[in-house]
């Protein structure tokens, strides 16, 4: 590939993803100078949305069709939200950048009140994420937690129509689609973990696409990568599937990484989290696996195996 041979970035055609890809072509552009087009496709995770995604075959749905995009040439790059890709990715596709990420705390919105604080005994929170469900119960065991899937737009719209006292957000998609006073507030790190990569952008190649994984290293942001590869080896060592309440977040003191995990039971959402928290001087991928695979060893020692789907 010359500098001078267009890419094509494949997308899924939500408001957010369209965003995202978008951001990518930007920084091609200003940061590499290379020219992109998008080439919006709808995936299977876009048009199932009376299941949750454990049932229907979890987050891999979202990417399936861009890496058959990828493997066909019909484009060179895939923008994934990182947290939707899958711990292990197939044969024949790398993640070659991690972009610098974005608030990724999870955020409370309603429209009538200010807190999950604020909520009345027993009200109705939306989520269908277990990771959510799992924790918004250990806070607050009263609440009847009800399924919530659809874009952005979606969720905010069921909201609104009155189906829910409050739901649920990821605050960095909310933020990059200008919706970011529809945040009441935000959930501490230590209340509400996120999700593995929460707020994360990551951008997916054809493993043997060298030339353009060399261009698209300089996009990386290594404070970042380092987190997520420690917070996704978390998820990689406890079985990685997304019908596991599982959460990790890594934040960095200095050099030094701090690495929270918390995990719920498959079933029994109910039972309480186990949690481990792991810290070291991270300065490459290897360490930061490392890092995650301890937290994850923690998390057996507290009993995880018993959490775990049989
Ligand atoms: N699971 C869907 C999804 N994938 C990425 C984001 C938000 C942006 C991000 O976390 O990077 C969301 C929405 C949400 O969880 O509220």
């Amino acid at each position: 590939m010359t500098a001078s041979t267009p890419l094509i970035i494949a997308t899924r055609e939500s408001r957010l993803a369209l965003w995202q890809a978008e951001h990518v072509q930007a920084r091609l552009a200003d940061e590499l100078g290379l020219t992109a087009s998008l080439l919006g496709m709808t995936t299977r995770g876009d048009q199932i949305l009376d299941r949750t995604l454990s049932k229907i075959g979890g987050k891999g749905l979202f990417v399936k069709e861009l890496e058959a995009a990828l493997a066909e040439g019909r484009a060179q790059i895939a923008v994934h939200s990182l947290k939707d890709v899958p711990m292990e990715l197939p044969d024949g596709f790398m993640l070659a950048a991690v972009l610098e990420r974005e608030d990724p705390r999870d955020a409370f919105v309603a429209n009538d009140y200010a807190s999950l604080e604020e909520l009345p005994e027993g009200a109705v929170v939306g989520s269908s994420s277990l990771r959510r469900v799992t924790q918004l119960l250990s806070l607050r065991p009263d609440l009847r937690v009800e399924p919530l899937r659809g874009n952005l737009d979606t969720r905010l719209r069921k909201l609104d129509e009155g189906g829910y006292h409050a739901i649920v957000l990821a605050a960095a998609g909310l933020k990059r689609l200008g919706l970011g006073h529809r945040v009441r507030s935000l959930f501490d790190i230590g209340q509400m973990l996120p999700c593995a990569g929460q707020g994360a952008l990551g951008i997916e190649i054809r493993a043997d696409d060298e030339a353009l994984a060399q261009s698209l290293d300089r996009l990386v942001h290594r404070p970042t990568l380092l987190a997520c590869e420690a917070e996704r080896a978390v998820s990689r060592a406890l079985g990685g599937s997304c019908s596991l309440p599982l959460a990790a977040h890594g934040r960095w003191q200095g050099g030094t990484l701090c690495l929270d995990a918390a995990l719920g039971h498959a079933e029994a959402h109910a039972s309480p989290l186990l949690r481990a928290s792991v810290a070291g001087d991270v300065t490459d991928v290897q360490a930061a696996r490392a890092l995650g695979q301890q937290a994850a060893a923690r998390l057996r020692d507290l009993g995880a195996g018993s959490y775990l789907p049989g």
